[in-house]
């Protein structure tokens, strides 16, 4: 039979993590009521690639969190390889129309929340985290990866130009020459690379420890007026915020049309093959 001291240690412990009650089925939410941060788990196995349901629960959960003024948003991976491989191909590949112009809607109000989000935000990536992957990590304010990850914006590589948020959050992130030639050259970085270069701010040798580098970051914060602190960092993302409003319609068109080209359906069909292929030899 458990003991009364048994039960009390647990039931304390069950009161310092809570789920959210709006918790979605794609992003799990849970908040940590000692400290006040919120953890958003990206859940959508195999490898949390992007699609419109994530990217809708993933808007949601930083909307909620947000709202109920929690201390931080540490960003992390139910996976324990993979942070996100970046947008579904199967959403882009042979596409619906109307879905195509919803993912893309919504990867833009992602960016747009996480980017802007009032709270510290910060990543734990405990996986690999290629485009879509690295672009949801670089809006955040703090990077902890884990050792053997990749990390990068490969757009380039797929035949794609990288959107417009690409470049300010590399900009936000490197100096310019090294998020130019970055992004030019549509490199992925080892977690060593990306440690050197400053595309992440630390390592830890577990997901459990980047969770703590993650929550130590938002507690450096802890004495600062959150309404100060939240319109300092509007201050420095402002003007990447109302570009971005101004060119997100011809953005969202150029996509589309992007995808609508005969050559590169072939091209992303060929790739997409080739991952695929990778699992069958
Ligand atoms: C100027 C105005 C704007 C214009 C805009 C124009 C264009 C921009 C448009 C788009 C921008 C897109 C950004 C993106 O995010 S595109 C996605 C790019 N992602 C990648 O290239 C990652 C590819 N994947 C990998 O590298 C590996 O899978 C990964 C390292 C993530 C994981 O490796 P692991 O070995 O663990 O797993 P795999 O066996 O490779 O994969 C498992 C399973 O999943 C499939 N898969 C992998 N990635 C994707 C994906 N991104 N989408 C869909 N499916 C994916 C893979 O094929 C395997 O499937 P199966 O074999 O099990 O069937």
């Amino acid at each position: 039979m458990m003991s009364s001291m048994s039960l009390s240690r647990m039931l304390r412990a069950a009161s310092v993590c809570r789920t959210m009650s709006t918790a979605t089925k794609l992003t799990a939410v849970e908040v940590n009521d000692k400290t006040g941060i919120a953890t958003v788990t990206l859940s959508r196995p195999p490898i949390n690639a992007l699609n419109v349901e994530l990217l809708h629960d993933l808007y949601q959960s930083i909307k909620e969190i947000e709202n109920n003024k929690s201390r931080g948003l540490i960003l992390t991976s139910s996976n324990d390889k993979v942070f996100s491989a970046g947008l579904d191909i199967n959403e882009m590949y042979r596409p619906d129309k109307d879905r195509a112009r919803l993912l893309w809607t919504k990867l833009q109000d992602v960016w747009l929340a996480l980017y802007g989000c009032a709270l510290p935000t910060a990543a734990a990536i405990n996986g690999h985290a290629p485009a879509g992957g690295c672009l949801l990590a670089t809006s955040c304010e703090y990077r902890v990866i884990l050792p053997q990850c990749r990390i990068g914006l490969n757009e380039i590589q797929l035949g794609l130009v990288p959107p417009i948020f690409c470049m300010f959050n590399f900009l936000n992130v490197l100096p310019r020459r090294v998020a130019e030639r970055a992004l030019v050259q549509g490199r992925i970085f080892t977690t060593e690379q990306a440690l050197q270069i400053g595309l992440v701010d630390d390592v830890a040798s577990s997901k459990e420890k980047a969770l703590e580098k993650c929550s130590q970051f938002i507690a450096t914060f802890a004495q600062t007026n959150p309404l100060a602190r939240s319109l300092t960092k509007l201050k420095f993302r402002g003007a990447d915020l109302q570009r971005f409003e101004s060119e997100r319609t011809n953005e969202l068109e150029s996509f589309l049309e992007f995808i609508d080209h005969p050559q590169m359906q072939e091209d992303l069909g060929i790739y997409l093959e080739g991952l695929k292929k990778k699992n069958r030899n």
